[in-house]
């Protein structure tokens, strides 16, 4: 089958599945925009409130009902080094709104959780219910009502996801993705881990290992490894809600401010007011949503979009399943060695050609739907370029022909592998996915005797008491959305990988998540159905026989079925992990949660 015919296969029955759903979705932003321009709704009471500590001259504009107003919804703090230099943005841009006879006003902020920071504590636990928490944040910042068109600011992990799914419950709005860039090179994310595992053994201390960290994550600014926040910055891109070449300019210099200056000028051209009204709900479609997914296997992008792309995507009146991911990780090649997939970092690929040279080759490839709307107008092949400051004007030229680090970014026509970095694993077990793009051939097939957890803690013990020297799959359960609130078990990484240095076949099983940021040991995550939902991992004793074959796509447990079965289903009192650290407060959320493959989404 040609990659055209295998991509609009894909596609084809996204949208028939999403028929009814799509359908619907369309028909309310269409209602939600014949309501015409939003303040001319509000009384004189909400209108006065709405501009009440605006200057004159912005109470004037907002008064009519003609000069379009911007939406600023923003996930500043100064806990996340990529969310940091938000701090300045609402003046930058109120300032150009201005400049454009316009106005901006800062709807709204929303909650930002460093999962760098809280890695490996008990306030992960809140982590992935915080996409969702952003999500209604996001729209009671715009039920203000007052906005033509809104500028979100948004970067790592949860953010994108939860501001986009709340964008689209407004996707009767124009929108605009605002990224801020990552932080310049520092310590290379591999000689980083090389300290963990040595730290992990015990051969250095607390303080060179904090030394070590403080080089890597050294100034404001995403992390440079691709991750979640970088895989989220693909993915605007590449779904067009970004400006062409956006992604990964460093923050704090001309051509970043510059940007962000003509992004503010974009939204406020994208208003129902205007001649060239976009709404963000057109724009996500289902070919933007393949488009997302495609980028996500030629990159070996985050496993976490294996659940966020699905809840952003059901946001827009979307269903997609793993099944689709997995069958365009078949016919998607992988172009990007960037860590964990590599050494290089998000400088280092946008320096061989970035987003624009990516877009090209897969366009070229047949691999990208071309005819898509964009915040910038015309299809795809328009974000085919790089922007630069050419005497200080912006400018956006054609992407490079050539990578100039062809050991970072790869040409289509000579990928670093034939199929995409993610992939679904079935089996008697259940469903969970695997990135594969990370992982060497030679660890991809395990067949190893179980070691069973609880909680990463259990585990780690078990290492630090030289339990796992052998073959193992550990099993860690009780991790899922419903049981703890799903964490990341990245703070894994570092003991698994000293055992697979010894030369043990080592894997992980769990119904929990890992970070995007995650790599080289093996590991089955987002294992559904859950063991808090008697799931057959509930089941796994510790000695059971388990194969891992990470490119036939299977994982099963060799006991006999009759025998598994029989056993009665571990059990385990979560109460001591549903309080402390606010985990009170989301009591619901883990009773309402659906399962990973769903998105694992509370809506
Ligand atoms: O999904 C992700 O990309 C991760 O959640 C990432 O955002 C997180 O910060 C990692 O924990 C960073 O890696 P370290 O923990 O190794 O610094
Ligand atoms: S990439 Fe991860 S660690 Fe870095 S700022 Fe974002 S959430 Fe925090």
């Amino acid at each position: 089958m040609s990659v055209r015919k295998a991509i609009q296969e894909v596609t084809d029955r996204i949208a028939q599945r999403s028929a009814t759903t799509r359908g619907a979705y369309l028909d309310r932003i269409a209602a939600a925009r014949d309501e015409g321009v939003h303040r001319a709704q509000l009384s004189c009471g909400n209108l006065a409130h709405g501009f009440a500590a605006c200057s004159p001259a912005d109470k004037a504009r907002l008064a009519g009902a003609r000069t379009p107003n911007l939406g600023i919804v923003t996930s500043y703090n100064d806990m996340l080094s990529a969310h940091q230099p938000y701090e300045t943005y609402p003046a930058l841009i109120k300032q150009v709104a201005r400049e454009s006879g316009a106005t901006a006003q800062v709807a709204g902020g929303v909650p930002a959780m460093c999962d760098g920071v809280t890695q490996g504590q008990p306030g992960m636990d809140l982590s992935l219910f915080s996409r969702d928490v952003i999500a209604m944040a996001t729209a009671i910042s715009l039920s203000h009502n007052m906005f033509d068109a809104a500028l979100y600011l948004g970067i790592c992990d949860k953010i994108v996801p939860g501001l986009l799914i709340g964008a689209l419950t407004f996707g009767h709005l124009p929108g605009v993705f605002v990224p801020a860039g990552p932080m310049p090179t520092g310590m290379p994310n591999d000689e980083k881990s090389r300290i963990r595992q040595l730290y992990m053994e015990g051969k250095v201390g607390r303080a060179e290992l904090l030394e070590a960290e403080a080089r890597s994550y050294h100034s404001a600014g995403t992390c440079t490894f691709y991750g979640t926040a970088n895989s989220n910055q693909m993915l605007m891109e590449i779904m067009g809600l970004h400006l062409p070449g956006s992604s990964f300019i460093n923050p704090g210099t001309p051509l970043r401010d510059a940007l962000t200056r003509e992004a503010t000028r974009r939204a406020l051209s994208l208003t129902a007011t205007g001649n060239n009204y976009t709404p963000i709900g057109h724009i996500v479609d289902e070919k933007a949503i393949v488009n997302a997914m495609v980028g996500l296997h030629a990159t070996g992008g985050s496993t976490n979009h294996t659940m966020h792309l699905v809840a952003m995507a059901a946001a827009a009146g979307l269903a997609i399943t793993w099944q689709d991911m997995s069958d365009l990780s078949e016919a998607v090649p992988l172009m990007a060695r960037v860590y964990p997939n590599g050494v290089a970092d998000v400088n280092h690929f946008h320096a061989a050609g970035g987003m624009g040279f990516l877009i090209r080759e897969l366009l070229e490839g047949g691999y990208l739907h071309e005819d898509v709307k964009t915040v910038w107008g015309g299809g795809l092949s328009a974000y085919a370029v790089e922007a630069k400051l050419i005497e200080d004007a912006l400018t956006f030229i054609p992407a490079p022909a050539e990578s100039a680090l062809p050991k970072v970014l790869a040409s289509v026509k000579a990928p670093f592998a034939p199929n995409g970095g993610l992939r679904m694993l079935t089996g008697n077990l259940g469903k969970s996915v695997i990135k594969v793009s990370a992982v060497k051939t030679e660890h991809r097939l395990i067949e190893a005797p179980a070691r069973v957890f609880h909680s990463q803690d259990a585990l780690q013990a078990a290492f630090k008491a030289n339990e796992l020297n052998g073959d193992v799959i550990v099993v860690v359960r009780f991790q899922g959305p419903g049981a703890i609130g799903m964490p990341e078990l990245h703070k894994l990484t570092p003991s698994l990988a000293v055992l697979q240095d010894r030369g043990f076949k080592v894997a992980l099983l769990t119904d929990g998540r890992m970070s995007g940021a995650s790599g080289k040991v093996p590991a089955a995550i987002h294992m559904t159905p859950e063991a808090k939902n008697g799931g057959p991992i509930a089941y796994i004793r510790d000695g059971d026989v388990i194969r891992l074959d990470a490119e036939a796509g299977t994982m099963d447990v060799l006991v006999d079925p009759a025998e598994f079965f029989a056993r009665a289903p571990a059990t385990e009192d979560l109460t001591p992990q549903h309080f402390g650290m606010g985990r009170e407060l989301f009591a619901t959320f883990r009773n309402l949660v659906g399962p990973a493959e769903a998105g694992a989404s509370v809506f």
